[in-house]
């Protein structure tokens, strides 16, 4: 029998975290812990701040590379919002949406009208077995029957199938479906180019402001991470730790998301190899998984055939030191062998052109038009955004 008892077996204390859930994901900070944002809160405070007496907001969309805190100061106004108006007796509800869940127009009506009907009406809203229009109707009421101003926070709305609830929430006022309810809505989307997909009408009311955050730099990062440095135990960052992640993060993006996830697996690897100390060689290890996982985000939802392409793409760059932009035509030559080792029946090459325009669109390539002379009329090539060995890693593994 083995004699090795539960105290030998499981450690009682965290050697290296102290506050490990400043660094996870949906950590919200604390005002002191926003680094660098004054004029984007003030900016959409002053966006915000007619709810305060009553009146309706003004609609706002936030664009900005990822990681550049744009949730994150929708969600923090929002919030400090709340609470002001809660003292001028005027009652602020928020509903936050991240429209790569909530893609479509019920699911996304649905998370706003569950979101603020927490207490108050005996209006239900089922998860599901009732119409889009049902929804909408007791939205209009959960609003009327209890709040004056509520702010929708639409995360990564390009994602959103089509402008439908935009449309909605933008006339509620004006179609009479609300009587006494004033909506705000916060559009944040990573594409610059978003709006130019959207309809007229709904790009005209709710664009009424926009703002652009910009990336970050290293040391806007550095001191991103040292604001939360009281996640680990006193004495377990090494000096050099947080300058190195700070300087990894701010190569490619200046993305600050990345910069908390180096430092948190930096941690985690310590963790496993039973380290005292955060050392920098963690940080190295960490930035591999961070980018992985980054990528892994980029392309959640893509389609297989998405992917093949962009797997062709990769291996391309890869077997071309010192070439980075190939024409439709040699893509579509690796995405069949792709296809091939998938087993899969390739699509046409216009299908396949399609998925790498919306993949451009996505950020994740670039693509250009050349002109190839009057022999050859011109033609379009395309371009890996991200590092060809994390799209190769990720996609097949
Ligand atoms: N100025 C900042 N100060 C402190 N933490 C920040 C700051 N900006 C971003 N962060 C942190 O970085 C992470 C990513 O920020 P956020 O989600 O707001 O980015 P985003 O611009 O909305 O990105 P995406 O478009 O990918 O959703 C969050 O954990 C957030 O708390």
């Amino acid at each position: 029998m083995s004699d090795v008892n539960s105290n030998e077996l499981f450690s009682r204390e965290d050697p290296i975290f102290e506050k490990k859930e400043l660094l996870e994901i949906n950590h919200l900070p604390d005002h002191g812990r926003i680094v660098g944002r004054d004029d984007e809160i003030s900016a959409l405070a002053n966006a915000l701040n007619p709810a305060l007496f009553n009146q309706s907001p003004s609609n706002v969309l936030l664009y900005g590379k990822t990681g550049t805190g744009k949730s994150l100061c929708a969600k923090h106004v929002s919030r400090r919002l709340v609470d002001e108006a809660d003292e001028e007796g005027v009652v602020v509800g928020v509903a936050y949406v991240d429209c790569a869940q909530d893609s479509t127009e019920t699911q996304a009506v649905q998370t706003i009208a569950s979101a603020i009907n927490c207490s108050g009406t005996k209006v239900s809203i089922p998860d599901k077995g009732i119409s889009t229009s049902t929804y909408y109707k007791r939205l209009w009421r959960i609003l009327d029957e209890l709040y004056d101003v509520v702010i929708i926070i639409l995360d990564e709305i390009d994602k959103l199938e089509n402008d439908d609830i935009l449309m909605q929430l933008s006339r509620a006022g004006e179609a009479g479906k609300l009587e006494r309810c004033k909506l705000g809505v916060i559009g944040i989307s990573n594409k610059i180019k978003y709006k130019d997909r959207m309809d007229e009408r709904v790009k005209s009311s709710l664009c009424e402001r926009e703002f652009v955050f910009p990336p970050y730099d290293a040391n806007q990062l550095r001191a991103i991470m040292e604001a939360r440095s009281d996640a680990f135990k006193q004495g377990v960052l090494e000096p050099g730790t947080i300058p190195l992640a700070a300087a990894q993060a701010a190569q490619e993006h200046g993305d600050a998301r990345k910069a908390i996830d180096i430092l948190r697996y930096a941690g985690e690897l310590a963790q496993t190899e039973s380290a005292d100390t955060v050392r920098e060689e963690y940080v190295k290890k960490a930035r591999e998984r961070a980018e992985n996982d980054r990528f892994r985000e980029l392309i959640r939802g893509a389609t297989p055939h998405s992917k093949y392409a962009l797997q062709a793409l990769a291996i391309l760059s890869l077997e071309n030191p010192g070439v980075d932009a190939f024409r439709t035509s040699r893509v579509y030559e690796v995405y069949e062998q792709v296809c091939r080792q998938m087993d899969s029946d390739p699509l046409s090459t216009r299908r396949v052109r399609d998925l790498l325009r919306e993949q451009a669109f996505l950020d994740v390539i670039e693509q250009a038009r050349q002109s190839g002379g009057s022999a050859e009329g011109s033609y379009t090539e395309h371009r890996l955004l991200e590092d060809p060995e994390v799209v190769k890693k990720v996609l097949t593994s």
